[in-house]
């Protein structure tokens, strides 16, 4: 289909008896930044190394620009970072920038690509005497070199401090506006969120979550409300009242100044939860609805899953 970049269809990959990619089934479309979540072991780099042509699926089929991986790579479609292999040593970085450049077959100009990746300074450095995160900008710089269609980067930041990690975003980011479809995998919940426009949850292999990361959030369904309650204001305090409002998932209540308690509920529905603070003619002082964070709302999804499955093997 012309307007697909890549696709699983029914992908599954097992190491022995580790199940690392389960009934994969993913659609990614031009433009698009995806990140890749999941803890650690669920399947993030075998899903890349399928995606790539570097394994082969046990089940199902993986398909870039409507061909083989292999066949897209060939034809310099796909630009790839990933978290192994060395780079090569006895090189200046310009020269190993060069080479990339040339060998794809719609190679950019060595400067373009210095310039985007932020590595201009260091050109003249050998690669085996770069910083980890000097090193990983070098591997950028080798994704970006061939004008691809599709980026793939496995955790890009490993060992990138704040600051270059900022700057490193930022690159990626006019990569994503110049039109190319990027797929990261990452650990930085915070940088998925505030990056990616797509968001993809992958736990034990199988994909949990597909969406943008307010719908991830909204997902894990909870929000926060909090609120003070002044003796004197309103009905007479009541936890019961609070413990049945409706939503209400959990409830926390402390009093350190007298006559004042401060309030957090999470709740499933906040827009009922408020209403049925003031049906119950409460007088909630400050009252806040914040939503989860996409870490918190990551943790919740995967938690949940891990319960179910306790519960599924204790019923075996
Ligand atoms: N070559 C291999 N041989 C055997 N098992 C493997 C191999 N590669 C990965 N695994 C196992 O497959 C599962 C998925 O691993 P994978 O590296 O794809 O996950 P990941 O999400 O990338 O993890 P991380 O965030 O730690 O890099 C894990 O249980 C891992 O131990």
């Amino acid at each position: 289909m012309g307007t697909e970049v890549a696709a699983f269809r029914g992908v599954g990959k097992s190491y022995g008896r580790v199940r690392a990619v389960d009934g994969l089934d993913l659609v990614l479309r031009p433009g698009e930044t995806v990140a890749l979540l999941g803890p650690n072991g669920a399947g993030k780099s075998t899903s890349l190394d399928l995606l790539l042509g570097l394994r082969e699926p046990d089940q199902g089929s993986v398909t870039l620009f409507g061909g083989t991986p292999r066949e897209a790579i060939a034809a310099g479609r796909v630009g790839a970072m990933l978290q192994s292999g060395g780079l090569m040593a006895d090189v200046k970085v310009r020269e190993l920038v060069e080479l990339a450049c040339k060998v794809h077959p719609s190679g950019r100009s060595v400067t373009g690509v210095l310039t985007d990746a932020g590595i201009t300074e260091i050109a003249e450095r050998r690669v085996d005497k770069l910083s980890g995160g000097q090193e990983q900008r070098v591997r950028f710089a080798l994704a970006i070199a061939g004008n691809s269609d599709l980026i793939v980067l496995d955790e890009p930041t490993t060992g990138m401090d704040v600051s270059v990690r900022q700057a490193f975003w930022a690159s990626m980011r006019a990569q994503a506006d110049a039109g190319r479809t990027v797929l990261f995998a990452t650990h930085y919940l915070e940088e998925a969120d505030s990056i990616a426009d797509r968001v993809l949850v992958l736990h034990r292999g199988r994909l949990i979550a597909d969406g943008s990361s307010a719908e991830i959030k909204a997902r894990a369904g909870a929000r926060r409300i909090a609120f003070e309650l002044h003796d004197g204001d309103g009905e007479f305090f009541d936890e019961g009242v609070l413990r049945m409002l409706p939503g209400v998932q959990s409830l926390d209540v402390t009093a350190r100044v007298p006559g004042v308690r401060t309030v957090r509920i999470r709740t499933a529905d906040a827009d009922a939860s408020v209403a049925g603070i003031y049906r119950a003619g409460l007088y909630p002082r400050g009252l806040e609805v914040t939503g989860l964070g996409l870490e918190q709302a990551f943790l919740t999804i995967t938690g949940e899953l891990d319960e179910q499955d306790l519960v599924e093997e204790s019923a075996r």
